[in-house]
């Protein structure tokens, strides 16, 4: 049954989720499909995967928003069916709009902050550090449905952390925040995990997924592939590729080629996938080049190879 399975089944305490063999439907429509993942305490984990693989389903589900249909779920060591037990140690940021339009800043910020039982001196120097953070701090009297997209993204953030949760859960945080305050969002994020609190993260954004400890990617309700961005970039097969410079591009391809290197010729530029980096030595002894770059797969392009069903 969902989340009865006894906690000693955990080989650790040292997971903020234990997800096995998740199943949840919306009538005929199979959204987790025996899903398994296990995130560490004090990391950023990032959940990847095309619209509507179930990130979102997954993340209500540890949440406690949703009754999952088998499999067994984890929260902060509380089975899920308890979770309510460990609400005040979670914070959740959703896609959807849940601040009051009609109240200001602040007192959208002290409507949260009431929720935890946080008051007083120490109420008001947490709204002021958090709206400092997320740059807001000059509108704090303003009515949040005058925000703008961003602005409101950002004062959901600072809503979501009065509580200075040990689990946050954050589908899409980023959306419509400039890349100077998403660079800040992201300090902010590792700090916290630096400080033990473990960040479930989705986004479309992949320099956002590339900053991540680990990267999950779901497709149809399950977890296809799993590690660290460079990890991920292997398992869909892709390696760094060695641009050259050198004066006879197609002479200087045939002779690698020969020694059964993967080469090709792009705008005049000899490149090589680079396979073994043990071999490097000798591609550049072979065909000297008069200049070289190195050039890193990208995770947005292991995305697409692992959407394509390029790997496993
Ligand atoms: N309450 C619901 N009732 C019916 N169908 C639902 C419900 N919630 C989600 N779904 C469906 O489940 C599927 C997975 O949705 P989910 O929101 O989990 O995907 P996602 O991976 O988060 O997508 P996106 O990247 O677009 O946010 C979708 O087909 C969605 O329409």
């Amino acid at each position: 049954m969902v989340g009865e399975e006894s906690p000693a089944a955990d080989p650790s305490q040292d997971y903020s989720i234990v997800a096995r063999g998740l199943l949840k439907s919306f009538g005929r429509l199979r959204v987790l499909n025996d899903l398994s993942v296990r995130i560490p305490r004090g990391t950023t984990y990032c959940l990847l995967g095309p619209n509507g693989s179930g990130k979102t389903t997954f993340i209500r589900a540890v949440a406690g928003l949703l009754r999952l249909d088998g499999g067994y779920l984890s929260v902060l060591g509380e089975p899920v069916h308890t979770v309510d037990r460990v609400y005040p140690r979670i914070g959740y940021m959703t896609q959807h709009k849940a601040l009051y339009p009609d109240l200001t800043l602040r007192e959208n910020m002290e409507f949260y902050a009431g929720l935890y039982g946080i008051e007083g001196g120490e109420r008001d120097e947490r709204i002021s550090e958090l709206l400092e953070m997320v740059d807001l701090a000059d509108h704090i009297d303003r009515i949040t449905g005058d925000l703008s997209g961003g602005m409101y993204q950002r004062l959901s953030l600072a809503c979501t952390l009065i509580h200075d949760p040990d689990l946050l859960l954050l589908d899409e945080p980023t959306v419509g925040v400039d890349p100077i305050l998403r660079e800040a969002f992201w300090r902010f994020f590792d700090g916290l995990a630096e400080g033990g609190a473990t960040i479930l993260i989705t986004t479309h954004l992949m320099d956002e997924a590339e900053r991540c400890k680990t990267v999950g990617y779901m497709r149809g309700g399950r977890m296809l592939a799993e590690g660290s961005p460079e990890e991920l970039k292997r398992l869909a097969g892709l390696r760094p590729i060695l641009r050259l410079w050198v004066k006879d591009p197609r002479a200087s391809a045939s002779s690698l080629a020969a020694e059964g290197l993967p080469v090709e010729v792009v705008g005049g530029v000899l490149q090589v996938r680079i396979e073994d980096t043990r071999r490097l030595k000798e591609i550049l002894e072979r065909v000297e080049p008069s200049d070289l770059r190195l050039v890193e797969p990208s995770l947005a392009a292991a995305f697409l190879r692992l959407s394509e069903g390029g790997s496993r």
